[in-house]
C-alpha cells in the first residue's frame, strides 16, 4: 500500500466506526484523528487512533482524509481545507447529501483530489460511544465519482473494502434523488408515525400497545435532529419530490379503501411484496429476516450471562438482542433474534429448561 497514513476528522458514529473497523483489520498505515479533546482521549486510550491531530489543517500530512463531521460542519471544513491540499491528498466525505460537495469542489482551485462518499448504513444513535467496528459489514458504500488520476486510488478502494462494504457508483444528483426516497423520507415518516400514534384516547397511549411492525418502522425516529437538520435543508427539493410521489401512492391506497376496491388493493400488496422480496436478505441496511424470541428476565445479577452461556453451549448464535421493557424490582423482557426459525425454537426449549419464561 502506498498510503502511509489516513486522517479521520470527526470520530463520531461514522468516523469512529471507520477507525475501529480499520484497526480491527490488518493495516499498514497510521490512523490520525481529530475531534473534541475528550473524544480524542477516549479514542487514543482505546487504541482506535494512533495519534491525535492538533488542528484540522494537520490532516494534510495524510494521503487520505475522511471528513466525518455532521453535514453542515463537513461542508464548512471542506470549503476551507480543499484549497490547501496538494497532489498527494485525497479528501472524501461521508455525508448524506452529495451534489452540494461537487458544486463546491467545482468552484475550488485545489491541487488535491476529492471523492464523494456515503456509507448506506448507520444507527439511530450517534457519537463515538456508539461507533462499531462491524458497522459497514455487508453494507453498500456509495461513491459519487472516480479519481483514477490519484496515485493511491486503488488504496482508497481497498480501504473501503477493508471496512467490509461493497462499492456502488452513482452520480451525485442521482444519489440525492435516491436517498431522498430510501433514507430521508423514511426518517420523516418514522417521526410522523410516532407522533400520530402518540395520541391519547381516554388515557390510553396507543404506542404502549405497539408490536414488531410499529417497532421495525419507527426505530430511526430516535435519531437526533442535529444530524438531520442540515440534510433536510440541503436536500429539500429532492425530499419534497419524494413526498409528492409518496402522497400520490398513499392517496391511491386511501381511495381504494374508501371505495372498497380490495382487489386493486391486493394488487398493490402483491407488487410491494414482490419488490421487497427482491432486496437481498443478507445485505446490511435492509432488515434481514430474523426470528424473534421474547424472554422474561428477573431483575437480579447474572441473568443475561445465564442466557448467553446456555445458548453458547448449544452453539446458537444470537444475531440481535434488545431490552424492550424493564420494571424496577421485577424484571424486563428481552427480544432475542436468530437467523433461523429452528434456532429460535431450540433457544426457546433451552431457555425454558433453564427456568426462563419465553414466548414467540
Ligand atoms: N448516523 C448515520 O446513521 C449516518 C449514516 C451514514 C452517513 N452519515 C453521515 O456521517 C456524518 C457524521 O454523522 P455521525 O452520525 O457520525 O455523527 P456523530 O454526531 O456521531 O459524529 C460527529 C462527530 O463530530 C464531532 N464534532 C462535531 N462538531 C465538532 C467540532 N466543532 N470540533 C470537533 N469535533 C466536532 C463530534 O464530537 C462527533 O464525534 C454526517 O454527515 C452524516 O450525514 C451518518
Ligand atoms: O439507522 C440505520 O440503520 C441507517 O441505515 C441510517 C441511515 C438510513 O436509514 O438511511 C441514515 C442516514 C444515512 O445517511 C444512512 C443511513
Amino acid at each position: 500500500m502506498k498510503v502511509k497514513s489516513i486522517s479521520i476528522l470527526g470520530l463520531g458514529l461514522i468516523g469512529g466506526s471507520i477507525a475501529k473497523s480499520l484497526k480491527a483489520s490488518e493495516t499498514t498505515f497510521k490512523i490520525f484523528g481529530y475531534d473534541k479533546d475528550e473524544i480524542l482521549e477516549q479514542a487514543l486510550s482505546q487504541n482506535v487512533i494512533d495519534e491525535k491531530l492538533a488542528s484540522i489543517e494537520e490532516s494534510k500530512k495524510s494521503e487520505i482524509i475522511f471528513l466525518c463531521f455532521p453535514l453542515d460542519l463537513s461542508l464548512k471544513v471542506f470549503k476551507e481545507l480543499a484549497p490547501k491540499l496538494d497532489s498527494s491528498n485525497l479528501i472524501t466525505d461521508v455525508c448524506g447529501v452529495k451534489n452540494i460537495f461537487h458544486e463546491e469542489w467545482n468552484k475550488i482551485n485545489s491541487k488535491g483530489f476529492f471523492v464523494g462518499g456515503h456509507p448506506m448504513t448507520g444507527k439511530e444513535v450517534s457519537g463515538f460511544q456508539n461507533s462499531d467496528s462491524l458497522l459497514f459489514e455487508n453494507s453498500i458504500y456509495i461513491l459519487t465519482n472516480e479519481v483514477k488520476d490519484y496515485f493511491a486510488w486503488n488504496d482508497f478502494i481497498e480501504i473501503i473494502h477493508k471496512l467490509g462494504a461493497r462499492i456502488n457508483f452513482l452520480s451525485p444528483k442521482v444519489h440525492d434523488i435516491v436517498v431522498a426516497s430510501v433514507s430521508h423520507l423514511p426518517q420523516l415518516l418514522a417521526v410522523s408515525l410516532i407522533n400520530s400514534a402518540s395520541l391519547q384516547n381516554n388515557d390510553i397511549h396507543f404506542y404502549d400497545y405497539a408490536a414488531g411492525g410499529f417497532r421495525d418502522m419507527t426505530r430511526i425516529a430516535s435519531s437526533s435532529f442535529d444530524i438531520w437538520e442540515s440534510i433536510i435543508k440541503l436536500n429539500k427539493e429532492k425530499i419534497l419530490a419524494a413526498f409528492d410521489s409518496f402522497e400520490n401512492e398513499f392517496q391511491q391506497i386511501k381511495s381504494l379503501i374508501e371505495n372498497g376496491e380490495l382487489e386493486k388493493l391486493a394488487e398493490k400488496f402483491e407488487s410491494a411484496r414482490k419488490k421487497r422480496d427482491e432486496i437481498p436478505k443478507n445485505r446490511k441496511g435492509m432488515i434481514s429476516q430474523l426470528f424473534d424470541l421474547f424472554v422474561f428476565v428477573k431483575d437480579q445479577p447474572g441473568e443475561i450471562s445465564k442466557i448467553s452461556t446456555a445458548l453458547y453451549k448449544q452453539n446458537i448464535n444470537i444475531k440481535d438482542m434488545e431490552l424492550l421493557k424493564i420494571r424496577e424490582g421485577s424484571g424486563g423482557t428481552f427480544r432475542l433474534a436468530f437467523s433461523k426459525l429452528e434456532e429460535a425454537k431450540l433457544a426457546k426449549k433451552i431457555l425454558e429448561e433453564e427456568g426462563f419464561l419465553t414466548n414467540f
